[in-house]
């Protein structure tokens, strides 16, 4: 029995064989822990840089939700000594300005990483401005260079993107098998799904993608052992969407109002009631998989610090995921 419950998924296993539900993922204390070492590498680079490792945020426009998270970043920056400053910019900011921005921490020697929060207003070119981020500094992994490394077989990135890595990171913390397992990727955008997507493959899952014109996506999640949803329609995933003893990564957010009260719930992608009986292991929403993406970005901000300065010598990401 003790065994067992060491045993992430064989403790899930257990349970769930016999009637149980489905184990939740606690992604905030997978984040605290990767957060303390963060906290120390930090302290231990001041030292010998004599500065703390810099990330630079360039928001454009004034979306709550994007408000709210680049708020919680640069908390979470002050948690582990990183410093971190964020450049504003109106709804109708010219592409230029958007460009100078991020010129400026290019430039800057004391900024070790840059993150774009996304998405920005329509009427810049996404691809433009996150082309010109220097590749040393794209600890968002955002960079189509980036992601085009994460896509290609033997390529490693410099920087896989926050999300996917923190996918990753539960999935390796709960000890499930990736390798020549069925993994379903529900929404496929640039942010999230798709860098998911490719990281599972990568780790030689089997992947499928659906989005929002798949017919019948069901028919897919029924026979994977991985569903990940990434695609902020609340409650796509249905309990008859899974097969027994699934593993469940729900990455998707919105925002729903409470029509009495006014407050603001966060709901994820997935029907957690009812996939609950189903599946064996459930990352929810809140909890899950948001704050440790917040983590990875700590931490590659930090291996960016340290790759800037020769600190780190081996193969970047073949380090930081495993
Ligand atoms: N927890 C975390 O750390 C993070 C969470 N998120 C959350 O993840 C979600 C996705 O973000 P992002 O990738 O930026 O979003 P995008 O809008 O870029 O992509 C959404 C994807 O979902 C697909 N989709 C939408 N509705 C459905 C549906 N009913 N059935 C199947 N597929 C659907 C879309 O399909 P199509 O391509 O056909 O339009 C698209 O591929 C959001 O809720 C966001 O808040 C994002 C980043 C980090
Ligand atoms: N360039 C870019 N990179 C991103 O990584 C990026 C982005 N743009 N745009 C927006 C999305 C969204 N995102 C989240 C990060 C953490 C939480 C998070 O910490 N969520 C908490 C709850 C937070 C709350 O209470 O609101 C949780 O799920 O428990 C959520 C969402 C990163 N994104
Ligand atoms: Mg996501």
């Amino acid at each position: 029995m003790r065994r067992l419950l060491r045993r992430g998924i064989g403790f899930a296993r257990f349970f769930s064989s016999h009637g149980g539900e489905a184990v939740l993922i606690d992604g905030k204390s997978v984040a605290d822990d990767i957060k303390q070492v963060v906290a120390k590498d930090v302290a231990l680079f001041k030292e010998l840089v004599g500065r703390p490792p810099g990330l630079g945020v360039v928001f454009v426009g004034s979306r709550k939700a994007s408000e709210i998270y680049v708020h919680n970043k640069t908390l979470a920056c002050d948690e582990t000594g990183i410093s971190s400053s964020c450049t504003k910019l109106p709804e109708g900011a010219s592409e230029e300005d958007v460009l100078a921005s991020i010129r400026n921490y290019n430039e800057d020697p004391s900024v070790d990483g840059i993150l774009v929060q996304l998405p920005i207003p329509k009427h810049l070119d996404e691809d433009r401005i996150l082309s010109s981020i220097s590749l040393e500094k794209d600890v968002d992994g955002c960079h189509p260079v980036n992601i085009g490394n994460l896509a290609l077989k033997g390529n490693q990135p410099l920087f896989v993107p926050c999300t996917a890595k923190a996918c990753l990171q539960l999935l390796l913390a709960k000890r499930v098998q990736l390798s020549g397992r069925y993994a379903v990727v529900i929404g496929c955008g640039n942010i999230a799904g798709l860098p998911i997507s490719l990281l599972l493959q990568q780790h030689n899952a089997t992947v499928t993608r659906v989005h929002a014109l798949t017919k019948a996506p069901e028919d897919y999640t029924r026979k994977a052992d991985i569903v990940i949803s990434a695609t902020g329609s609340p409650n796509l995933v249905r309990g008859n969407w899974l097969k027994q003893e699934a593993v469940v990564l729900d990455v998707g957010i919105s925002h729903i109002q409470d029509p009495c009260s006014g407050e603001l719930h966060l709901i994820g992608d997935v029907c957690i009631g009812e996939a609950r009986k189903v599946a064996s292991l459930i990352s929810p929403v809140p909890g899950g998989v948001g704050p440790v993406t917040i983590a990875m970005l700590l931490q590659n901000t930090m291996l960016a610090a340290k790759l800037r300065h020769g600190f780190h010598q081996s193969k970047p990401e073949s380090d930081a995921v495993k």
